[in-house]
């Protein structure tokens, strides 16, 4: 048996990135003084503004430990930067892994970034590093239009974490839409899920519980939902609700609308309870890798 405290962070960013990680050093030592050894930190985190903004404070990230290094020409001898540096110190101080979705790495072309989701360990070091794979283009009923691709560049790869308690499979917000994705994070390892989000709240309303619940049921699975909540520079609203959810589907613990922490304890037993009383992850026949 082994019982790990979790955290989920729930913030309002906006285009001061100094305000925003301010918030995130605030959130993250609380969630790690009430036990939590990870916590996630939703998608733009650092920055949440006009498009323009984020291309200015992309940094590159290091090529974590024993993956492939990043074919990105011209990269900089010591990758990292201000942001990456902050977070890091945070891991140390607080003692507690961070997951930071939506990290703006900067992209292979000019004018593009990546939507990064890094695993930092409680040293600092960069572990992982996964891209945001499927990108929001959309145009909503309420007027919401959003097209991501037009400042980010898509990833391709799967991505899991060695996390205090096990495997983590990476994803980032749209991306929880695609359960083909987190599928194949199981079949890497994965027993939790991070959906870090900046979920709008026109979708967020209807879709956000009922994606997250799927998706841990489907994968047997825990789910660490962090999130965007309230207005941002006037012209968007984020859904919040940061979550966290056993592999049954049980939601055991939930941010309200405004900023904060969620923290519940992941518990290996319950995943191998779950998986072992209804293999449904074994019964699968189409796509099934083993
Ligand atoms: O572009 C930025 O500055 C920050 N990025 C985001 O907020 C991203 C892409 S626009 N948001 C989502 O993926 C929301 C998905 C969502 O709400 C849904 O699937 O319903």
């Amino acid at each position: 048996m082994m019982k790990t405290k979790v955290g989920v962070v729930q913030m309002t960013s906006t285009g001061d990135v100094e305000a925003n990680l301010r918030t995130v050093e605030r959130l993250v030592g609380e969630a790690a003084a009430d036990g939590a050894k990870l916590v996630v930190i939703p998608e733009c985190f650092a920055y949440l503004g006009p498009e323009n903004g984020k291309l200015e404070i992309a940094e590159e990230l290091p090529s974590p430990e024993g993956s492939a290094p990043l074919s990105t020409p011209g990269r900089a001898a010591t990758p990292g930067g201000p942001i990456l540096a902050r977070m890091g110190e945070l891991a140390k101080r607080s003692g507690a892994q961070l997951v930071l979705g939506g990290f703006w790495e900067k992209g292979a072309s000019a004018g593009k970034v990546r939507n990064a989701c890094v695993h930092v360990d409680e040293h600092g070091a960069v572990r992982a590093v996964y891209r945001k794979i499927h990108l929001f283009d959309v145009d909503l009923p309420d007027g919401t239009k959003l097209e991501e691709s037009a400042t980010v560049e898509p990833g391709s790869e799967l991505v899991v974490a060695d996390a205090p308690f096990g495997k983590l499979g990476l994803s980032v917000c749209y991306d929880v839409r695609f359960p083909e994705l987190y599928r194949g994070l199981v079949d890497r390892g994965a027993i939790a899920l991070a959906v870090p989000a900046a979920f709008t709240l026109t979708t967020g309303k209807d879709h956000w519980h009922v994606l997250l619940r799927a998706r841990a049921i489907e994968a047997q699975s825990y789910v660490l939902a962090a999130a965007q909540t309230g207005h941002h520079f006037g012209q968007r609203r984020s859904y919040g609700h940061a979550l966290i959810c056993d592999p049954w589907g049980t939601i055991l613990a939930e941010c309200g609308e405004g900023e904060g922490f969620a923290t519940a304890w992941i518990d290996t037993t319950v995943v191998e309870k779950v998986r072992g009383s209804l293999p449904s992850l074994r019964h699968r026949v189409i796509g099934a890798t083993r």
